[in-house]
């Protein structure tokens, strides 16, 4: 049962930090996502993860480095960009080689093409894939040695979404195997269904790591809307008490730092009437965008639709006239 650790991961490029001093565990059983703005530094940790980058750090599967692994694929299943493939070998040619390099029985490759739904492409070239199914190729080779664990960059991408609620439903049962898997993307809606703990980086650095639920409560986007007809004096009382409260109607008032059943103890103490008692759990996005504000090294500088086009564009904007987004670096 593999445990992933990772131990003062470092990479630099051109005398720049890609991922600094980076430690993690990932356990089996469940599934970790990794998180971070894009840049963060997650490829480059995936790849140093399995030794394919030179940098500091070790990172061991089950205390074996990767590239000391006996027959790796059968072992640890990676993709780690779209397409990792010759584009005129024939998928099922593709997986043939790699399960003959890794004494995998022939019989699984066909086994992997069903499952990946490209068993009438087998004879295909992937050249003429679209993303979607190279990227379906790309989790067949993943897959085809059975291994105990995945580390998969972005396996989403442009997957429609059939492929999506598949591979969410795959990567669950494949760590209630008690297997593990550690998976980056974008995607939070996804990442909330299906990931059980979070690694959570920014310009190369750990922000956070543990379960889910930890980091989505450790947000200040947990609230409880709370009404009454004497939200003046509830929210004096509430503040007397160190909450922070912020009117968001007559009668209204959204209120951090204290629970449901505290503000209600409050009310009840000052005999202030409530009407309602919300708490707001904070999204996965919201939770994201908080930990990660500080360390966004691409901001989009979106200007409001409606503007004249004529205008001239705000400084350091695109000038092209049809976009209206600019990835810039900050001097932060
Ligand atoms: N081959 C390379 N040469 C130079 N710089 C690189 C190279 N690969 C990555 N970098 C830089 O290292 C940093 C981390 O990049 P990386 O691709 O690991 O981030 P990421 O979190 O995977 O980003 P994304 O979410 O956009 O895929 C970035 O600043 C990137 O520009």
């Amino acid at each position: 049962m593999a445990v992933i650790e990772a131990r003062g991961l470092a990479k630099t490029y051109g005398g720049k930090p890609a991922v600094s001093d980076l430690s993690f565990e990932v356990h089996p059983g469940s599934v970790t996502g990794f998180l971070g703005p894009n840049g963060a530094g997650k490829s480059t940790t995936m790849r140093l993860m399995l030794g394919l980058d030179r940098g500091a750090g070790t990172t061991t599967f089950d205390g074996v480095p990767f590239t000391s692994l006996h027959h790796p694929m059968r072992h640890v299943g990676a993709l780690l960009e779209a397409k990792p493939f010759h584009p005129t070998r024939r998928a099922r040619n593709h997986l043939r080689m790699l399960a003959a390099a890794n004494a995998i029985p022939v019989s699984r490759v066909d086994e992997v093409l069903e499952q990946l739904g490209l068993a009438s492409v087998a004879r295909g070239k992937p050249r003429t894939f679209s993303l979607g199914m190279g990227q379906r190729l790309g989790l067949a080779a993943a897959l085809l040695g059975d291994p105990h664990t995945l580390i998969l960059d972005e396996p989403a991408n442009g997957l429609d979404p059939q492929g999506i609620q598949w591979i969410r439903e795959l990567l669950k049962s494949f760590a209630a195997s008690g297997r593990s898997v550690f998976v980056s993307s974008h995607l939070l809606s996804e990442m909330a269904l299906m990931a059980d703990e979070l690694v959570v980086i920014g310009r190369g650095r750990l922000i956070a790591s543990g379960p889910i639920g930890d980091f989505v409560k450790s947000s200040r986007h947990n609230s409880v809307l709370a009404r009454s007809p004497q939200a003046t004096e509830l929210a004096e009382a509430l503040r007397g008490r160190g909450a922070q409260v912020e009117a968001l109607e007559p009668g209204l008032l959204s209120v951090t730092g204290l629970d449901a059943a505290a503000i209600g103890d409050v009310a009840f103490d000052a005999s202030i009437r409530l009407h309602e008692l919300a708490p707001r759990t904070a999204t996965l996005e919201e939770a994201f965008l908080e930990a990660t504000e500080a360390s966004q090294e691409y901001h989009a500088v979106v200007a409001p639709v409606g503007d004249d086009p004529g205008a001239p564009p705000p400084a350091g904007a695109a000038t092209d006239s049809s976009t209206t987004a600019r990835y810039g670096e900050d001097q932060q």
